[in-house]
């Protein structure tokens, strides 16, 4: 039997930042396999390499060394196939979230009646029909990450990649996000890569939990989340989440100091 390629494939990347003369290693010898379909967490310390982990995916940062394949296929630059959301909501302040929606569209050449039919589609999709025609100053942070992951969608990514899309929300709706973004995962069935801050989220939300370690950047644990989906509150007070809180919490935060490098 053949092996199934990967989605996604992390190969011993590398990646360093020049600062006052010297490289600093941001990422070192990361080697990753995600499946299509899977739902991975980045979680680790702050400067760990995490966004540069997702810049690089998103072809938005080319490695010094190793490289990201999706499809067996070399990255080298952004593709709409690969959906990215940031924390900053990146929304264009003067289009309504019907045209934001459309935005990824109408560059693609989509016709102007596909367009509306798909946009309403992804902004049913998550909540917003009523908030069509409004501005995005209109909206809180909550819709306004909800019409940047209808906006995501719409496109018809196989990958969506996310940096702390929920960073900057209440609790509240950083939970209410969590289960509507599980609910159109376990419909669509991208490949979802998102990192957090937040060990929690990285517990409810996937298949595997990645913990990287700081200087330099590189994957410290894999740990496998076995709940089944859905995912529901009552998992999240259950002593089995409980567990794999304990133990994700514990490799983030309980890690062993940074490598001594004796030689440059
Ligand atoms: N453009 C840049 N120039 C110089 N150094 C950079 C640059 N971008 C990132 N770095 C450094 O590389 C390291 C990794 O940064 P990165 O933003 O990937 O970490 P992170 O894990 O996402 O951090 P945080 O959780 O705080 O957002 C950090 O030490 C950061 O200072």
């Amino acid at each position: 039997m053949s092996p199934v390629t990967p989605k996604i494939e992390f190969r011993d990347v590398s990646h360093g930042f020049d600062l006052g003369g010297e490289t600093f290693a941001a990422l070192d010898h990361v080697s990753l396999d995600i499946a299509d379909g899977e739902f991975v967490t980045v979680v680790g310390p702050s400067g760990c390499g995490k966004s540069t982990l997702m810049n690089i995916a998103a072809g938005l940062l080319e490695p010094r060394d190793g490289q990201v394949l999706v499809d067996g296929r070399a990255v080298h630059g952004p593709s709409p196939q690969r959906g990215v959301i940031f924390q900053q909501y990146a929304l264009f302040p003067w289009m309504t979230v019907r045209k934001n929606v459309e935005f990824g569209l109408k560059i693609a050449g989509v016709g102007a009646e596909e367009r509306r039919r798909t946009a309403e589609r992804f902004i049913d999709m998550v909540g917003l029909s009523d908030f069509a025609d409004a501005l995005p100053k209109t909206l809180s942070g909550g819709m306004k990450q909800r019409c940047a992951i209808a906006r995501a969608y719409a496109v018809d990514p196989t990958i969506l990649l996310m940096d702390e899309p929920f960073g900057a929300l209440d609790a509240l709706t950083r939970v209410q996000l969590q289960d509507r973004l599980l609910d159109t995962w376990s419909r669509e069935r991208r490949t979802v890569l998102f990192i957090t801050h937040d060990v929690d989220e990285a517990v409810y939300l996937a298949n595997r939990v990645i913990v990287m370690a700081a200087r330099p950047g590189r994957v410290h644990r894999v740990i496998d989340v076995d709940l089944p989906y859905p995912r529901t509150e009552d998992m999240r007070l259950s002593p089995e989440f409980a567990e794999l809180r304990r133990e994700v919490w514990h490799s983030v935060y309980h890690q062993p100091s940074p490598i001594e490098r004796t030689s440059p």
